[in-house]
């Protein structure tokens, strides 16, 4: 919600296919997130912003081996820093930015390996999908039902905070009115 406040371009665009792929007369269903290919690259675009887990969970090598060029003895602690592959220039075009539409049409090939931030592998998050729909149905109700505007004119501080999953600094504080079109369908109280 944060980004979209600084972007109010593409909460817009993502009110837009809402409107469009489910309409006024029903509220959006956990079955319908699939259909909404936008608001699942904002989705995409926020994890590798703000990565949850930037340095996901610590691995240990299984076997001595080599990573990058560089020799790892069995039983070394290993730590995956996505932060730094999701914000690196080299990967990515203008990386601090919040860009939804790079991975339209499924990104490039490239952008879908080097987006991780539920990990990779046998040891990758198994609640992913679980997560990923959750996040879509409860993000996409809430950009259906409600017009959102900051407290302020000045953009939403992004600072990140101290702790394991990435915390902001400054709780998010945002006021919210029930579109009109979407009255019949949520309680006033
Ligand atoms: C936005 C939500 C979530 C994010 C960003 C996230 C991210 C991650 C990451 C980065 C890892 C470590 C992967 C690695 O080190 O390679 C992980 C592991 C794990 N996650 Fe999640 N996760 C999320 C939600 C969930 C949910 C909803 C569940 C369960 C329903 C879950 C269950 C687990 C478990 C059990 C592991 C450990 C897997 C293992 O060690 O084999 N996660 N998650």
């Amino acid at each position: 919600m944060a980004n979209l406040l600084n972007n109010s371009e593409k909460l817009k665009k993502a009110q837009d296919e809402i409107d469009f792929v489910i309409g006024h007369d029903s509220l959006l269903e956990e079955s319908d997130v699939s259909k909404l290919p936008y608001l699942q690259c904002i989705i995409l675009e926020t994890l590798r912003l703000n990565t949850t887990a930037p340095l996901l969970l610590p691995h240990v090598s299984s076997a001595d081996c080599t990573i990058g060029g560089y020799f790892v003895p069995r039983d070394t602690i290993v730590m995956v820093n996505a932060w730094a592959i999701h914000k690196d220039p080299q990967l990515w075009e203008d990386p601090l930015s919040f860009k939804p539409e790079r991975f339209e049409g499924n990104g490039s090939e490239k952008q879908q390996k080097l987006i991780l931030p539920f990990g990779l592998g046998r040891r990758a998050c198994p609640g992913a999908p679980l997560a990923q729909q959750v996040m879509g149905w409860t993000l996409g109700l809430l950009i259906q039902c409600f017009d959102w505007k900051r407290v302020s004119k000045e953009e939403i501080d992004m600072t990140e905070g101290l702790g394991t999953i990435m915390p902001k600094a400054i709780p998010l504080e945002l006021m919210c009115k029930v579109r009109p079109s979407m009255e019949k369908l949520v309680p006033k109280d």
